[in-house]
């Protein structure tokens, strides 16, 4: 990141608070980032806690070199159209939306604006994010090593080709909610079994904290290492045996190419909307 950088966080909910405050624990000046939201109260409350500055959507991309767009896919053609017409040709914007394509972003930006696709996560919460970056089809690799230095703030970066957004969004983006959800389902049968809640959450939440380290430090495949914590005639696999006959090995399948499709069905929304528009008149006036 230049020192010249100036970003705009467009949308100040869960994902664009985990942006802000990442880079504000990574040391970037809050002098240097503005955000907005639709939501005074909200406002008011980033306003509080980080001291960040809170514009309308259109001075906050006035200001910004790169601007980071928080909202919800169904909300980004909106914010677009507002925002296209006052963005300039060297703004790099940047979508942290699941399923919203490159190519419709462009369709509603003066031509040649810079696009980039970003899938994070909310664990760069704690600096343990998962970030994918696409380039659009004006961004070049200053614009992916830009955004790359902004999310390697909270975690690890990977450039991958958009293609492939959809399936990370259902496993990477998605995926602390499945993590969670075994967590709960874990803590739930510990005190089913009887231990008291704060036993059993503990237990829990550091056995999967443990076990995550063991993946990352050892390399080791995880079949080996579930391999090392069944005993011949054990506890283990009686556990496992109990899994496999619920099928969850497919229901994991199942749910995750059920966000993949869901990622899809935004983006085939964001299409229709799109054409809706080129047929009603209705067109923007973008010409990316
Ligand atoms: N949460 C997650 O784990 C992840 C989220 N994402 C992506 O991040 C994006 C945001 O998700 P998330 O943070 O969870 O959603 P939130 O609803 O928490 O945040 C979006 C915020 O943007 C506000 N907003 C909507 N429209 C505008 C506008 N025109 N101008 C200014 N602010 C606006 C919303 O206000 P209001 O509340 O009134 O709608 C809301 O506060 C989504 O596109 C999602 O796909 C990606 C990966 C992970
Ligand atoms: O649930 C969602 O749509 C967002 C995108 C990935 C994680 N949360």
């Amino acid at each position: 990141m230049a020192d010249h950088d100036r970003l705009a966080i467009l949308g100040a909910g869960v994902m664009g608070e985990t942006v802000l405050s990442g880079l504000l624990r990574a040391g970037w000046d809050v002098g240097r980032i503005v955000a907005t939201d639709r939501r005074p109260a909200r406002e008011a409350e980033l306003k509080d806690r980080y001291g960040v500055r809170m514009l309308t959507n259109l001075d906050a991309v006035a200001e910004a070199d790169t601007v980071l767009m928080v909202v919800k896919p169904q909300d980004m053609r909106d914010l677009l159209t507002e925002i296209g017409p006052s963005v300039r040709p060297d703004t790099l914007i940047v979508s942290l939306a699941a399923g919203v394509e490159t190519i419709l972003i462009e369709d509603l930006l003066p031509a040649g604006v810079p696009v980039v696709r970003v899938m994070p996560n909310t664990p760069a919460q704690v600096d343990e994010g998962m970030a994918t970056i696409s380039a659009g089809r004006h961004a070049g690799d200053d614009h992916v090593q830009r955004v790359s230095a902004i999310l390697a703030a909270t975690g690890r970066v990977l450039v991958v080709p958009e293609k492939y957004q959809d399936a990370v969004t259902a496993i990477s983006g998605t995926g602390p909610a499945y993590l969670f959800f075994v967590v709960e389902a874990m803590i739930e049968a510990g005190v089913h079994l009887g231990l008291p809640r704060d036993t059993a959450t503990e237990l829990v939440v550091q056995t999967m904290l443990g076990s995550a380290k063991l993946l990352r430090e050892t390399g080791e495949h995880p079949t080996v290492l579930r391999e090392r914590v069944t005993s011949p005639g054990g506890t283990t696999a009686a556990a496992i045996r109990e899994l496999e006959q619920h099928r969850v090995r497919a229901a994991f399948m199942g749910a995750m190419e059920a966000a993949r499709d869901r990622s899809r069905d935004l983006a085939a929304a964001a299409r229709a909307a799109a054409v809706q528009d080129h047929q009603s008149g209705n067109d923007h006036g973008g010409t990316g």
